[in-house]
């Protein structure tokens, strides 16, 4: 039977499940037909003649595990092509290098804080203009382009503070200004939730690090795309900059994607019930969990999305030493930067994840003292409800 997915959201991508376990993992591709595709360590490859070859040369510009997982990355973004790359902050940095000296970049505001930081320190050091708009509008979008933009950069939920943007939006906008490049960051999201290309992305990142690989134990960048163009100069680009991810961590990934459609149910559904557990917290002043109406784009998700990822973000009552209290008496959920592993994870943003974003800028989006934001994990939910609860006592003691 079908899979119903949740009430009230988009229904489920067709054949998702399948095609995370068979796309590009066929056993015939392999004359030993190994059902789980091998881990190819060969730096070189030979050839029958000088330039005649399998179609692998070398490890950097081709390798036949990394083909692996970028096969099946394709096919769960909906997408034609997928590249593989060392970390979400090298796929940034190849996407970039698509644009031209003098060409501007137009960011949402709250983007991941290593993002804003290569935006405003290397890129904008590099000749390349970016300036930061609140997309939730997309008005403001509309208004922020000029002949100069060429890229559109959106992240859905934004981190930290879960500002979601309605892509298709955005797409018929940035479509009236032929040239311009729209991508979005789903990393927060995964292929599971949201697929960007299908409301009219160019452009699929991820930070593979996170859900789609799901283990907390690989660092690694993921973008698919459709247009034939675009992989042929990212492809160039992937080869050229060189930021390519190692075998074993492909092969590590391409295994995370095969459960990953387990793996986010489990992360939906104890991530709302920690959003419904904090709303009604004597000890936390605000909740923001884009799976709960009192979400300002609530609507906007339902409509875009298949589910909602385990990332809640909340404002504890009281000041610093509250939110420094509670992080430090968490037992189950371990304070940590990173997210979207199968382990419940906390952090500050103001002091962690986000520490690079000035701080002016940080207060101007809500990344305050009090702001504490979860990845909530696959344990058992009353472990985490009561771990949270016994460390908001704690804070305040
Ligand atoms: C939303 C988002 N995008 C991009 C990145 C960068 O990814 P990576 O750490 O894989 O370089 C991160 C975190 O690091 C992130 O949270
Ligand atoms: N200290 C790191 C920050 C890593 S943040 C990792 C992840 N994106 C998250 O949001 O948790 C740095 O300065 O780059």
């Amino acid at each position: 039977m079908a899979d119903a997915g949740t009430p009230g959201f988009l229904p489920p991508f067709k054949h998702f499940a399948t095609d995370a376990i068979h796309c590009g993992q066929e056993p015939e591709q392999w004359r030993s037909g190994a059902v789980v595709p091998p881990i190819s360590l060969s730096t070189t490859f030979k050839q029958q003649a000088p330039g005649e070859h399998t179609g692998y040369e070398y490890i950097r510009s081709g390798n036949p595990t990394r083909e692996c997982l970028e096969k099946a990355m394709a096919a769960l973004d909906g997408g034609k092509y997928c590249l593989a790359y060392s970390s979400g902050s090298a796929a940034l940095l190849n996407i970039c290098h698509l644009l031209k000296p003098g060409d501007t970049v137009i960011s949402i505001d709250d983007v991941y804080g290593g993002t804003n930081r290569y935006f405003q320190k290397v890129a904008s050091e590099n000749n390349l203009k970016v300036i930061f708009v609140d997309c939730t509008n997309p008005k403001c979008l509309e208004a922020a382009i000029t002949p100069e933009t060429k890229l559109v950069w959106l992240e859905t939920p934004t981190n930290p503070t879960l500002k979601v943007i309605d892509i298709k939006a955005c797409a018929d906008i940035v479509r009236r200004h032929p040239g311009v490049l729209l991508a979005v960051d789903n990393s927060f999201m995964s292929a599971y939730f949201q697929r960007p290309l299908s409301l009219g992305a160019d452009i699929c990142m991820s930070s593979a690090t996170k859900y789609m690989n799901g283990h907390s134990d690989v660092l690694i960048g993921l973008v698919s795309v459709n247009r034939d163009d675009l992989y042929e100069r990212l492809k160039f680009l992937q080869n050229a900059l060189g930021a390519v991810p190692s075998p074993f961590d492909c092969f590590l990934c391409n295994r995370g994607l095969k459960t990953l459609h387990i793996r986010m149910k489990l992360h939906f559904k104890n991530g709302l019930a920690v959003a419904k557990f904090l709303e009604c917290h004597p000890r936390v002043e605000k909740v923001i969990y884009p799976g709960l109406p009192s979400h300002p784009q609530h609507e906007v998700i339902k409509k875009q999305c298949t589910g909602c990822p385990g990332m809640v973000t909340f404002y504890i009552k009281g000041n610093i030493k509250n939110a420094s209290a509670f992080l430090r008496k968490l037992k189950v959920f371990t304070l940590a930067e990173s997210l979207g592993g199968y382990e419940s994870l906390a952090e500050h943003p103001a002091i962690m994840t986000h520490a690079s974003v000035p701080e002016k800028e940080r207060e101007k989006l809500g990344i305050t003292d009090t702001l504490i934001r979860l990845s909530v994990g696959l344990e058992d939910e009353e472990d985490l409800l009561g771990d949270l609860d016994q460390a908001l006592e704690a804070a305040f003691a």
